[in-house]
């Protein structure tokens, strides 16, 4: 009976004036009193038990919402700084390609021919292997200039430029290495070989038509040598050059070779 009486009952039946004179009513209004007071504490237990459970709720997602944002703003900082390293890469590589070719013709400038002189040379020490070098310098190239301007220079170096590195193996270089003059070099070839590839380039400079009247002819002198074992490369640069002298005093539009 007690486990199905319902607060109600148990409450009218301690109230009933048929058990007032009952001598265990007072014992039982106390322990009903008691179990009142127990089940308020765990009511207000309960309460608390939601309220902080609500509170972790709403915390929870409150930092879950930040982590999102915080998430979202590293990809976004990632994402630019990423794009500003590839931005520096490139500005590096085109900083590189300024620094080692001329900006007329596009070819390797005199630092570049240099640093692969030095590395040319060390191989073919290294390998016993022959290094040809050539200097070529453009005839009466003043002329060109002061006859149809400057700019019809520019576009008459630009030409020759393109006609000699037609004429090259991947694995040759041709540098501007001043004004009108180009060097270049030829790993790995002999001077008889190194005499054929001039004389082809002589050719394609010959056939270049500068203008459509066909009123200008260009021609191109060379001073061929091979890299001796054991010599700096200023002394094989000079000897290449005194080669490329005795063909201009000898009439220009020829190649000379120097031992
Ligand atoms: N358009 C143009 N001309 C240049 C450039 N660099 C050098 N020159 C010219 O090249 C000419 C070279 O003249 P010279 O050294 O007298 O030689 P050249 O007239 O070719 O005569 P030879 O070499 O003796 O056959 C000069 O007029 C320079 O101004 C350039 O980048 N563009």
């Amino acid at each position: 009976m007690t486990n199905s009486l319902t607060d109600t009952e148990l409450d009218r039946l301690l109230q009933a004036p048929e058990h007032q004179d009952n001598p265990l009513l007072p014992a039982l209004k106390l322990l009903r009193k008691r179990e009142q007071a127990h089940q308020q504490r765990l009511e207000r237990l309960l309460r608390i038990s939601d309220c902080s459970d609500d509170l972790a709720r709403t915390q929870t997602h409150e930092l879950l919402h930040q982590y999102d944002k915080q998430l979202r703003r590293l990809e976004k900082i990632t994402r630019i700084s990423d794009r500003y390293q590839q931005n520096l890469l490139e500005l590096n590589e085109e900083l590189k390609e300024v620094a080692l070719h001329d900006p007329l013709t596009g070819l390797a400038n005199r630092r570049l021919l240099m640093s692969r002189l030095h590395e040319e040379i060390e191989r073919s020490r290294r390998h016993l292997q022959p290094l040809s070098v050539v200097m070529l310098d453009v005839d009466h190239f003043k002329r060109i200039n002061d006859v149809f301007g400057h700019d019809v220079g520019d576009k008459a170096l630009c030409m020759m430029a393109k006609a000699i590195e037609q004429q090259l193996r991947e694995v040759d270089l041709c540098a501007r290495w001043g004004g009108e003059e180009f060097m270049l070099l030829l790993p790995e070839t002999r001077s008889e070989q190194a005499i054929h590839t001039v004389e082809r380039v002589m050719q394609a400079i010959r056939s270049l038509q500068l203008r459509d009247d066909k009123t200008v002819s260009l021609s191109i002198s060379a001073g061929i040598t091979q890299y001796h074992a054991n010599e700096a490369m200023d002394v094989t640069i000079n000897r290449a050059d005194g080669a490329l002298i005795s063909a201009k005093q000898n009439g220009r539009d020829q190649w000379q070779w120097a031992k």
